[in-house]
Order: structure tokens, then sequence, then C-alpha cells
């Protein structure tokens, strides 16, 4: 749960404060909306327009009504027949004016419907787009990856929502000025009573929605604890520990009493908001009725017309469903706009540009070169790497040993500039790696992570993902996963290199541990450029025959090339032509299989304690 240090002050977090607040997004929203498609935005807008204006409009036809009606009657009285068009000339009018919001609010539904879909779509793309800019340390940065998650989640909804929101306000804004304009030729005191009267409620409905906002920004930590329990509980990945571990009732319960917390916030502020709503909304209405009694008494006084009551009973009762209208928009209007600051807040993110543009390094053939690298990941104090120094040339492998967490991945992570240059320089063919245009980089590494994706998609284009270019090449996937060891077992499924993996789609098939690395080192195979091969752990859940075999065609396959390889299994570090042994963060031995015996150091003790485990 988070303390009060958490909390943002206010001022500085959102600057969302008094009653203009509420309108903070709406003007981008809008322009998102414009940018999507000018021509319902547009339409939106007209529509809007009109169904602002024509409710008055209708009201001042039926003061023209009642007074003709009126008329009528008297000449009807004096002269025993009265023409019958002056009356219902009106009437034909207020119909056509009722038709034409009917028309108005029918568009604004249909046009508002297609935004739904086409923003949706647009707000999606830019998310995923803006994602694929992002580095890995952003995407480990909790804060931006749960703005990403958050924006995902309501694309399709909030933006046209704020819209509709801000056009609603706009369309009953438009109504009561309009009414407005009638009124004050009743009086223009009673129209000052009516805005000073609806003014506190406004006010008091815009600082509990400010307030509704910070409370949201500020508690997104636990919401999103709550969103990870709710994965955990219901995910297929989870659910076997979950299960066995009979962790369902302590996770459950987790997560209600986090509900609890937030649910106790959001009655003392819904309890507040609705109790000032109430009081403040009832000095309006009886500012409304003061007024309205005083229309009353003025026609009873022979001072205006029965159509003008008429009309003024109906501005009345107008005004104030507008009013009640306008108020349910601001109030809704904070969630919006607390989507949408999330949305750009994760849009505005800067990203690093890659401004590398060699092809060729400096010195070619020269190999990979790490020079005093240090490394501490972003967001933390210690330092995972210390002055870490290798050369690896073309043909050579390096075999990296170590304990648990003693920096092996990390460094292999600097070296395909997943992170930004740390401390120290590393060199690839004589220029650093920022030098390097990122593409021509990336495609002389053939790399598979101890956390490879298992793809849900078909065995073989899980395999042409190694090389986009090859994606739907059928030779190349099968000339990959001979490679890989992976031939056997996906020529052996119904659909065969066709076979929907995973159990996210229907007829997926589910591989063992062993089989998905499998596919994941023939993933590695397919990137034939590469000349950097990168295996971290590749083999730990394969059976030791699988083991042997991989190795075996590993060092066909790599005789050119630089290959590293992570593993904790010696039998297979033993063949490195260099291995580099890693002690929190530092090299502590650095030699070959033999030298490195000879030493009886930390690896000779390593070796021989997994040589005692196997006899
Ligand atoms: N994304 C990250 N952010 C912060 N710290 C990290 C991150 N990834 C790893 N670390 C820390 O960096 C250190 C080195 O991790 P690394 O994954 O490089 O270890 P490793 O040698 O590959 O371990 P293993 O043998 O378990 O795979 C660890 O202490 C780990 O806690």
């Amino acid at each position: 749960m988070s303390s009060h240090a958490d909390r943002p002050s206010s001022a500085e977090a959102v600057p969302l404060t008094g009653f203009f607040g509420v309108f903070r997004y709406s003007r981008r929203a809008l322009e998102l909306v414009w940018d999507t498609s000018r021509s319902l935005t547009f339409g939106l807008a007209v529509c809007t327009l009109v169904a602002g204006v024509l409710p008055a409009v209708a009201a001042w036809i039926g003061q023209l009504i009642v007074d003709s009606v009126v008329a009528a009657m008297e000449a009807h009285r004096e002269m025993g027949e009265a023409a019958l068009w002056p009356v219902l000339r009106y009437v034909a009018l207020e119909a056509l004016v009722i038709a034409l919001i009917t028309l108005a609010q029918r568009g604004l539904s249909a046009q508002q419907s297609l935004l739904r879909a086409l923003l949706g779509q647009k707000v999606n793309v830019m998310i995923l787009e803006k994602a694929g800019t992002l580095s890995l340390a952003q995407f480990e940065d909790s804060e931006l990856y749960d703005k990403l998650t958050r924006a995902r989640r309501e694309a399709s909804s909030r933006p046209l929502a704020l819209v509709n929101k801000t056009f609603s306000l706009l369309q009953n804004a438009i109504s009561l000025v309009s009414f407005g304009v009638l009124l004050v030729q009743f009086s223009p005191w009673a129209l000052m009573i009516l805005v000073i009267g609806a003014l506190p409620v406004f006010v008091s409905e815009a600082k509990f929605s400010g307030d509704a906002f910070r409370l949201f920004r500020w508690r997104s930590p636990q919401t999103r604890m709550q969103m990870y329990l709710e994965t955990v509980l219901a995910r297929e990945d989870s659910i076997k520990e979950v299960k066995l571990f009979g962790l369902g009732t302590l996770f459950l319960n987790r997560y209600r009493a986090i509900f609890d917390a937030l649910y106790g916030e959001d009655r003392r502020l819904t309890i507040r908001r609705d109790t000032w709503g109430f009081l403040l909304g009832l000095l309006g209405t009886l500012a409304f009725y003061g007024a309205y009694a005083w229309v009353v008494i003025e026609t009873v006084g022979g001072n205006l017309t029965l159509g003008e009551m008429t009309m003024y009973l109906l501005v009345f009762k107008q005004g104030q469903a507008a009013l009640s209208a306008s108020l349910t928009a601001i109030s809704g209007m904070y969630e919006d706009n607390l989507y949408l600051s999330n949305l750009y807040e994760y849009l505005e993110q800067p990203v690093e540009s890659d401004s590398g543009t060699l092809t060729q390094g400096a010195i070619p053939g020269d190999g990979i070169r790490f020079e005093h690298v240090g490394f501490t990941y972003p967001g933390t104090d210690t330092p995972v790497l210390h002055d870490i120094n290798l050369h690896l040339r073309p043909g050579q492998s390096l075999a990296l040993v170590g304990e648990n967490g003693s920096g092996k991945t990390t460094l292999i992570k600097l070296l395909t500039r997943l992170y930004p240059p740390p401390t120290g320089r590393i060199l690839l063919d004589g220029s650093e790696l920022h030098e390097w245009d990122i593409q021509t980089l990336r495609r002389r590494i053939g790399v598979i992570f101890q956390d490879f994706v298992r793809y849900q998609l078909q065995a073989g284009e899980n395999l042409g993902v190694g090389d986009i270019d090859a994606f739907e090449d059928e030779a190349r996937w099968q000339a990959a996963a001979r490679s890989g060891l992976a031939d056997d077992f996906i020529s052996s499924m119904s659909n065969g290199y066709r076979t929907q993996l995973g159990r996210w789609f229907k007829n997926g098939q589910e591989l063992s541990g062993g089989q998905w690395q499998k596919i994941a080192l023939s993933r590695a195979y397919m990137r034939e450029g590469a000349d950097i091969l990168v295996l971290d752990e590749p083999t730990s859940s394969m059976d030791a025959a699988a083991e042997a075999k991989i190795f075996a065609r590993f060092r066909e396959h790599s005789h050119d090339k630089m290959t590293i390889l992570i593993s904790h299994r010696f039998s297979t570090v033993r063949a490195a032509d260099q291995i580099l042994v890693i002690d929190q963060g530092r090299i502590v031995e650095y030699g070959d299989h033999d030298t490195l015996l000879a030493e009886n150091g930390r690896y000779a003790h390593l070796f021989r304690l997994q040589a005692q485990g196997y006899q």
C-alpha cells in the first residue's frame, strides 16, 4: 500500500485547478478527433449547434402558438369566425423544428459511433507505434509501463467520451444562452438571479471533479496491484501455482483489502460531492422557481401574455434540464481527463534517437571489444558490472560463467545495445556500438535470451520471426529447424510447420519446455546474415543427448562467427576458446578450460563440483 509520501503534491503533479481544469484536455481530444475524421467532427459540431439552439426556437414558437391561439379565440368571439392558418403555420413550424432536433440527435449518435471505431483504431496505432520507439529501460520503468497498459485499455472509448461530453456541455451551454436571450426580454434581473443561483453548483462540481482526478492519479499503484492480482488469479500460465500452493484465498483477500481501502476514499468523496451538489443545486432550483413565480405574478398582473408565460415556463423547465445535463457532463469529464493525461504523458515520453550511421566499422574484422565497461540499471544504485574488459575475434567462442545474478545476461544486453552506452566503451570492428546504424548492428547479431518469446503463432512463423525477410520462407524454416534440432518434432505434428502453437487460439498445440527451447534456438539460426551468435542458457531444459547434439551442430555452424554462450553446464562451457568467470559483476578469471583448471581457482572448483555431481 502506498504511503502518503507517494501522494503527488497537487500543484506540481496535476495542474488541474479551478473550474477550467475540467477542460484541460478537451482541446487535445478535439484535435485528435479532428485528425481522425474532419467530416465527422464537422458533422458532430453542426449537429451539436443545431441541437443546442433549436430548443429555444421551439420554446419561442410555442409562445407564438399560444398568443395566436388567444388572438384567434378573441377574433372568433367577436366575429364568429377566425382564420386558422395564422395559428396552424406555427404548429407546422414547431413540428419542423422538433423534427430537425430529432434529426440532429440521430446525426450526433450515428457520427459518434463511427468516430468511436476510427478513433479507437487511431489511438491504438499511436500507442503501439510509440511502444516501438521506447527503449528497454523505459519498458522496465513500472510507471511508464503502467501508463502504456492503461492507455491501451481504454483507447477506443475515452477520447471520444471527452469530446462527446465537451460537445454536450457546449450544446447545453448554447441552449442556456439562447434561453437567456429569451429571458432577458422579461427582465435582466431574472437572468442575473438564475446565473448567480446556478454558479455555486458548477463551481463545486468542478472542484470535486478536480479532487477525484487527483485521487485517481495518486492511487494508481494500488489499482495496478489490483489488476496484477486479477491477472494472476485468472490466467492459465499462473493458475497451476495458484492452485497447488493454495494462493487463491490469500490473493483474493489482498485484492479485497485494496478495494476496501479505495472504496472508503471513494465513498467519502462521493458523499461530500453529492451533499454539496444537492445543497448548492437546491439554491439554483430555488432561484429558478423564484423567477418562475415572478413570471406568474407578472402574467396575472397582465404584464405578460399567456403565450409569453408558456414560453418562460418551457424555458425554465428546459433550462433546468440543460443545467443538470451540463453538471453530469462536467462530473464525467474528470475521468476522461485522467485517461487523456495518461495517454499524452505516455505519447510525449522522450525517446533516445538512434543516431548511429555506420554500416562498417573502423577496423573490419576486429571483433568485439569491451573496454572498462561498467553498468548500473536505470533507477537503481548498485552497479551490476564493473570494469569489464574482453576481446573476441571472428571465429572465436566465448563462454560466460558465474553465479545467478552475477551479470552475464546484463553483459549481453549491453552488447546488443538494448541499453544506452554505459561507462567505458563497447566496440564492434573498431567502432563504438552507438556509432553503428542500429539496423545493421541488429542484423549482425543472432540472440536467444533465457526468457525468449513463445509466440502464439504457427510453428514456422515462430522460426520466421528470427529473420523478418524470410518470415514466410518455408525452406528457410526447415533449414533453421534442422540446425536447432526442432525439425523432427515439428514435422510430426498434425499440421507440421503450419501447426498453431500455444494455447491461446483454437487447436493450438502446447510444447514442452525443451521443445520450445529448440524452437528458440532454430529462430537464432534463421538469422543467416548474423556473425555474432549469442545463446543465453539455450539448452537448460534439454535432455543430455539433445544438448550434446546441439553443441556439435553449433560448432559446425559457427566456425567463422563470434559466439557467446552463457551456461551453467560445464560440459558445454569447456569447449569455448575463452571462458570468462564473472562474480558480482567483475571478471575474476579469464582463459581457456585447461588454463583455468591449471589455475585451480573458482572455475576449477565449480567444474569439479559439477563433475562430482554427475558421477
Ligand atoms: N532490468 C533490471 N533492472 C534492475 N536490475 C536488474 C535488471 N535485470 C537484472 N538486474 C540485476 O542485475 C544483476 C545481474 O543480473 P543478470 O540477469 O545479468 O544475471 P545473470 O548472471 O544473467 O544471472 P542468471 O544466471 O540467474 O541468469 C542482478 O543482481 C539482478 O538483480
